[in-house]
């Protein structure tokens, strides 16, 4: 089942172009990586799809609803866990999941969610006092608060150290073993490559090339996607029809 259908989506900001007539599509309980370099418009095309941004141009299905005209009717279905988000740091552990549980009609249970994911005992503790690897395992949870059914992560693992990003890493696939379908936003191939069915590589506002990371590895006659996305890049940059 499809569960987000894009055709031809276009984001402008004044005169920049965001986002430049991308199409995809994802099915369900796939973990789909949208990756590309800094301002490629990957978070842009994440805010479109999650009903946070208006669209400019083109169709755009998630969940069968229109992220912005249904967008009430959305956010009750789908976790965001966008870039750069932050809580108050005195904010408690446990206070942030009753929070974020008064947002939905039908939460999960928030104390089995924190135990879920070994954050009971951590409960009193406050925001600021959280190491960066735990701070992304809180946010990870607080995206299954409203039970969804597709979740939206943007760069999850960017500062973090190697360790903490390993063990994010396995958070993100206990969340594809639960069934649910994720949007993972990255820069980095080697996550990609690690956690998703599909990718789409973003350059520019474009798609410039999907599939399945071995296949655009294969695609690109390199051994990993690391050495894909610059071949792919470079392809687009010296006019070859990559995608
Ligand atoms: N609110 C905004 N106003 C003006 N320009 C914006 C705005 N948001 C993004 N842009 C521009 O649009 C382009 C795409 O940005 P976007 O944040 O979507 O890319 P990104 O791939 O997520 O980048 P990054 O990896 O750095 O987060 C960039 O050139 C950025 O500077």
């Amino acid at each position: 089942m499809t569960v987000i259908e894009i055709e031809n989506l276009t984001k402008r900001y004044r005169n920049k172009v965001a986002v430049d007539g991308v199409s995809l599509r994802v099915e369900r309980g796939q973990v789909y990586g949208i990756a590309g370099t800094n301002g490629a418009g990957k978070t842009s095309l994440v805010e479109c799809m999650s009903g946070l941004r208006h669209r400019d141009g083109g169709d755009l299905r998630v969940l069968g609803l229109d992220p912005w005209t249904d967008r009430r009717a959305l956010q009750q279905r789908i976790g965001v866990q966008l870039q750069e988000s932050a809580l108050p740091d005195a904010l408690r552990v446990g206070e942030a999941f009753r929070l974020y549980a008064s947002l939905y009609a039908e939460p999960a249970d928030w104390r089995t969610l924190m135990e879920q994911w070994d954050l009971a005992d951590k409960q009193r503790v406050r925001f600021g006092g959280l190491s960066g690897g735990w701070k992304q395992r809180l946010f990870i949870a607080l995206a299954l608060v409203g039970n969804p059914e597709l979740v939206f992560l943007d760069e999850l693992t960017t500062g973090l150290d190697p360790v903490a990003r390993r063990t994010t890493w396995s958070l993100i696939r206990a969340l594809r073993d639960r069934g649910l379908t994720v949007v993972l936003v990255t820069h980095f191939m080697d996550e990609a490559e690690a956690l998703c069915d599909q990718v789409a590589i973003v350059d520019h506002g474009r798609v410039i090339a999907s599939g399945a990371p071995a296949a655009l590895a294969a695609r690109a006659g390199t051994d990993s996607l690391d050495n894909a996305y610059l071949v792919l890049v470079d392809g687009t940059r010296t006019g070859e029809d990559v995608a």
